[in-house]
């Protein structure tokens, strides 16, 4: 049976890494005592809080806290006739947050997450972890046995070709749950009592030409390298789909980090997820993705984008050319989250316009 550490076992950290260039993104409809657990190691932290839902409702947020807060209303205020690529009532809402920071780091979070305990008993400062994956180069180009060869007490093994040991930047580390498994409905209906107990004491790096199925829960990233990529899709209110707002932007990010040279790691660090969201609702959101998605991973496997796609916003406005052109006859969804795509790029530009003498994203791989 695991359980989720305690406050007091979370030991502060001696110096809070990257203190002022990260920022923590936080969806929510309900108010943030979670953070009491999470208080020695994000406190130090800034937060954007993207509140869903009713925008008139208060959300609590505990004291001491250095943190931005933006309900509907905030967001219809700044993206103006843009707001509509933003969903409502869907966790997706939590990218407005990546798109209005101003730092290099992204960590989002849900408000059921806690800290994790590894197996010696000690709190996972996730942080902390997310960090250390993302300050270190990623290998997909080859796999690595031993699995992350630039972790203390590990190396490439023998036969790994030297000229690929330099390995590339990391733009994604996606992070893991004790617990509850962030399973889809189906799932969850036929093993409502399963929990995950496993702490697989491991990051991997995943391969070039590999999709995954990304989660949002626990999830950090390089808004440099990849931000205006990580688009959260048209979700939850007024759409047919739910619950594949992570999972839309996984697959594009590893589309454009494998075209770009950049790399996705997967694994440590685990957080401890508290609470089941209900499968039946889960179900009627996510149903129709179950069957979509036989058809969008083969377009995302064939994607193919052209060497003049240097930067993200360039990989991406392409991926929203070839979704209109290849995914709309599944549904006519797929034309209009084509649009939001675009449109998305267009916010993002507009609140972060390239510095003078910034230069393109990764290099065409
Ligand atoms: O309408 C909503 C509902 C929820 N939120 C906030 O989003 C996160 C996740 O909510 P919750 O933990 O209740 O739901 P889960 O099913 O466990 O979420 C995970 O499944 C995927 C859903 O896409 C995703 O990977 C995870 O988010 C909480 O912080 C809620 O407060 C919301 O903003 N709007
Ligand atoms: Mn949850």
């Amino acid at each position: 049976m695991v359980e989720p550490a305690t406050a007091t076992q979370a030991a502060a950290p001696v110096m809070p890494q990257l203190k002022d260039e990260l920022d923590i993104v936080i969806p929510t409809i309900r108010n943030l005592d979670f953070l009491e657990m999470w208080r020695p190691f994000f406190q130090p932290y800034h937060l954007i809080i993207v509140q869903d839902g009713d925008p008139s409702k208060t959300i609590k947020v505990p004291p001491g806290f250095d943190y931005e807060l933006y309900n509907r209303n905030d967001i219809n205020k700044i993206l103006g006739p843009k707001a509509s690529c933003i969903s409502f009532k869907d966790s997706a809402c939590r990218c407005f947050g990546y798109m209005v920071s101003k730092k290099k780091y992204i960590f989002t979070i849900d408000d059921d997450c806690f800290v994790a305990k590894d197996p010696s008993g000690k709190a996972v400062n996730a942080l902390e972890q997310h960090i250390k994956n993302l300050q270190c180069p990623s290998t997909p180009f080859f796999f690595n046995t031993l699995y992350d060869p630039f972790r203390e007490g590990a190396d490439f093994v023998r036969g790994y070709p030297f000229s690929l040991r330099e390995g590339v930047p990391t733009a994604v580390s996606h992070g893991l749950w004790l617990n509850i498994p962030d399973y889809d409905a189906p799932t969850q209906l036929v093993k409502p009592l399963e929990r995950n107990t496993r702490f697989v004491d491991a990051v991997l790096t995943i391969p070039k030409g590999t999709l995954f199925p990304m989660c949002g829960m626990n999830l950090a990233f390089d808004r440099d390298l990849i931000g205006p990529a990580m688009y959260f899709g048209l979700m939850g209110d007024g759409q047919p789909i739910g619950r594949y707002d992570d999972m839309w932007a996984g697959w594009c990010i590893k589309v454009i980090c494998d075209h770009l040279g950049l790399g996705v790691k997967t694994g440590l660090p685990y957080i401890y997820h508290s609470k089941a969201s209900n499968p039946f609702v889960n179900l009627r959101k996510e149903y129709k993705g179950i069957f979509w998605q036989e058809e969008i991973i083969p377009f995302f496997q064939q994607a193919v984008l052209p060497k003049d796609c240097t930067t993200v916003q360039k990989c991406y406005v392409e991926l929203a050319k070839q979704v209109k052109e290849k995914l709309s006859k599944v549904d006519p969804y797929f034309d209009k989250l084509a649009d939001a795509m675009v449109t998305w790029i267009k916010a993002w530009d507009e609140l972060n316009p390239p510095t003078a003498g910034s230069v393109p994203n990764g290099k065409a791989a």
